[in-house]
């Protein structure tokens, strides 16, 4: 057995390793001279191999860039380290762009970092460098002018052993972690086209989402909102579900009721819930097939594409005229953009959502209600008394219960009133009090009005989801009127 006194002693291991040094100098000055090149390197570097102390730790550099692409590892070290600073950090770096959300900090040039890992300490430093233009050699970036030639990565250092785990499990939970924190931080987009760009081809523009419609504030029967959810969920999740059986990852929803039901705030909902951007896609400004081909192959993955109005639009002959273009330059069935989507988005689309609205059900063209083509209809109407104490409470902050409530619940079952009705009621005075009085008023001369539902009303009172029924209508994306309308 090895025993402590057979432990050399620190000077000992000093002076052999001098001696090993030395030696080696020696044997360099003497190989020089009789050995030739090739070899004497090779024998060098066996020399040094077998005297050199051997590093007990493992260094693995993380470029930013691999090859011309950027490394998916730096950018998920990147934001992964701007989650772990501590107050041991001396200088940071504060960005904001105007697709953030909040301030991110990230380490500076040289900063270190030890972030400990299944209780394995891992240290961290970002490395900054600048080639040199005249002798191509790298030296350390101390000036900040010469940030286009900047070579910047990471190095993490760890204990040789935990090699495994650190590419295994490590690295793969930092880039798990930095995606679920970019997916927060994401900001979303709507997309909407760009009226400036009419006859030479329409193109996409986009802006911030900021709608601030969720699940949460949605007036709509409490059930039809759960299931909403429930299939939003569950069709996010079956990307192997939708592989194996050979469909394209898609859902289609319909959303029809009267105005001011909510049905673009629902749109709003979904986007903010998924974190999917919105393509509203106004039809009435798209005059060519090939147009049409264009702005779909630019719409993207995780998205929306909206097509609002889809009864109303397209004023054919005006825009003909305006384009000087032939009957036969305007294609665009509602059937034949169906049967497009359809096969672009089996061949590259993932994860996209298209929702279609309309204040008529009745007069859409039946290939949009055939079975398959939307997988949910959901009725959005008037405002029940559920509604009503959803959005008093969003709008006023009232309690659960109010005595004004019994009296409300009373009249407004029996009245078509929309929550956007509702909703501008219950603005109008900052006195909870006051408004609720008001909007008591306004349901009793809603009543004497007879504003009421009608027994044999085509609009239900309550939401319905999933009636496929067939229609008779076939108006489609051709008919008389051009309405054009963004969600507000
Ligand atoms: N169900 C609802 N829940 C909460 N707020 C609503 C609801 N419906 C309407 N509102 C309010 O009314 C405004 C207008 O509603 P929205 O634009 O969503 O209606 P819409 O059904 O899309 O109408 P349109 O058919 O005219 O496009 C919304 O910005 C929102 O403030
Ligand atoms: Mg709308």
């Amino acid at each position: 057995m090895f025993s402590a006194r057979d432990m050399p002693s620190p000077s000992s291991i000093f002076s052999a390793y001098a001696s090993m040094t030395a030696s080696m100098m020696l044997f360099r000055s003497m190989a020089n001279d009789l050995i030739p090149q090739p070899l004497r390197g090779y024998l060098l570097n066996a020399i040094r191999y077998l005297i050199e102390p051997r590093s007990s730790t493992l260094t693995l550099i993380i470029e930013e860039s691999a090859g011309i692409s950027r490394n998916m590892v730096y950018d998920a070290a990147e934001a992964y380290l701007s989650s772990r600073v501590t107050p041991d950090n001396h200088r940071l770096t504060v960005t904001k762009t105007r697709m953030d959300k909040n301030l991110s900090l990230r380490l500076e040039k040289g900063e270190k970092l030890i972030d400990v890992f299944n209780a394995v300490p891992f240290k961290w430093r970002f490395v900054c460098s600048v080639e040199s233009e005249k002798t191509n050699d790298v030296v350390v970036h101390n000036s900040s002018n010469a940030r286009s030639a900047e070579k910047r990565w990471f190095e993490v250092t760890f204990p040789k052993k935990q090699k495994e785990m650190a590419v295994q499990v490590y690295l793969p939970f930092i880039l798990e972690r930095a995606r679920e924190m970019m997916e927060q931080q994401r900001v979303l987009k709507m997309h909407t086209l760009d009226p400036s760009v009419c006859y030479s081809g329409v193109k996409w523009d986009s802006i911030i989402l900021d709608h601030p419609s969720t699940f949460e504030t949605l007036a709509m029967d409490p059930e039809l909102k759960n299931a909403v959810m429930q299939d939003l969920d569950r069709f996010v999740k079956r990307k192997e579900f939708y592989k194996r059986v050979g469909r394209a990852w898609k859902r289609g929803y319909l959303l029809y009721g009267p105005p001011g039901t909510g049905k673009s705030s629902l749109i709003a909902a979904m986007a903010n819930y998924l974190k999917f951007d919105i393509f509203d896609l106004q039809l009435g400004n798209v005059v060519r097939d090939s147009d049409l081909r264009r702005l779909l192959l630019a719409t993207a993955n995780r998205s929306i594409l909206v097509i609002e109005d889809i009864d109303c639009t397209v004023d054919i002959p005006d825009r003909r005229h305006a384009h000087g273009l032939k009957q036969s330059d305007i294609q665009i069935t509602l059937s034949g953009l169906l049967n497009f989507i359809d096969g672009l988005w089996s061949s590259c689309g993932d994860e996209r959502i298209i929702i279609f609205t309309t204040n008529h059900k009745e007069r859409l063209d039946p290939a949009l209600l055939r079975p398959g083509r939307m997988d949910m209809h959901i009725h959005m109407s008037y405002c029940s008394y559920q509604g009503f104490k959803l959005l008093a409470s969003n709008y006023l902050q009232t309690p659960s219960d109010h005595p004004l409530y019994g009296e409300i619940e009373g009249l407004i079952e029996d009245i078509q009133i929309t929550p956007a009705q509702v909703a501008e009621e219950l603005m109008k005075d900052e006195d909870a009090e006051a408004t609720l009085e008001g909007f008591v008023k306004l349901l009793k001369r809603k009543k004497m009005e007879g504003d009421v539902c009608q027994n044999n009303s085509a609009e239900p009172k309550r939401s319905k989801v999933g009636c496929k029924q067939k229609s008779k209508g076939n108006i489609g994306v051709s008919v008389t009127q051009r309405r054009t309308r963004r969600i507000r």
